[in-house]
């Protein structure tokens, strides 16, 4: 069974090199929306496949490091990068272009190793990250399988090619999350997870 759970971010980038004339050397933005989908062959004790509060955890902190801010290729020209760095608090640098096809990439990659190396604690059965979808606009969107994110025709995705800035890094429930994922630690579930509304439950 799969269930899916949406969340969503506002972002400006720019893709190099596309067909798009606005897109390839305007700095442009998106209200961007994301749908994770997990699958599993068995419930927890909730009979859920993965409760959707847990989501709200590493996996909300990952996608919302991207909220206003901007992201770019680490491979963009230096003086761009440069001002980037210096004129926007909240920065990603990507070893790809930002665009929703290496979006919907790089968040399986990280959501992946985020779940691989997550200590269930309500018995949940084989959890697994089955595709992610970035929707740049109402319009388009792309939608990332497995066979995807680790395609190295599509270019290569480390963890460690994936750069936050220190104001993003600060603004999650732990500032360490990152390194301790690169790090290849657990993150063991909260028993209980207390409600916190966002815009995308209502
Ligand atoms: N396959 C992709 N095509 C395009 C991407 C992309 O990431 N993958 N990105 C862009 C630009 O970022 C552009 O801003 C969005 O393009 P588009 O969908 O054409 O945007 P519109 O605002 O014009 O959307 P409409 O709903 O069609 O008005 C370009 N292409």
């Amino acid at each position: 069974m799969l269930i899916r759970k949406k969340f969503g971010f506002e972002s400006a980038h720019i893709v190099r090199n596309c067909s798009s004339d606005r897109c390839r050397r305007s700095i442009h933005g998106h209200s961007y929306k994301v749908e994770v989908l997990l699958e599993a062959n068995a419930f927890d004790n909730g009979q859920m496949v993965y409760d959707f509060g847990l989501m709200k955890g590493t996996i909300r902190d990952v996608i919302d490091a991207f909220d206003h801010a901007v992201t770019f290729w680490d491979s963009d020209h230096e003086d761009y990068i440069e001002l980037c760095k210096q004129f926007s608090a909240r920065w990603i640098s990507l070893p790809v272009s930002p665009s929703a096809e290496q979006f919907s990439r790089v968040f399986f990659v990280i959501i992946d190793a985020l779940l691989k190396q997550t200590i269930m604690q309500n018995g949940e059965h084989d959890v697994v990250l089955h595709s992610v979808i970035a929707h740049e606009t109402e319009t388009g969107y792309a939608q990332c399988f497995r066979a995807d994110a680790y395609n190295p025709r599509m270019g290569e995705l480390k963890l460690e090619d994936i750069v936050f800035s220190d104001q993003v890094r600060a603004e999650w429930m732990d500032p360490d999350m990152y390194e301790r994922l690169k790090r290849g630690e657990s993150f063991t579930n909260p028993e209980v997870t207390m409600q916190v509304h966002t815009r995308e439950d209502d």
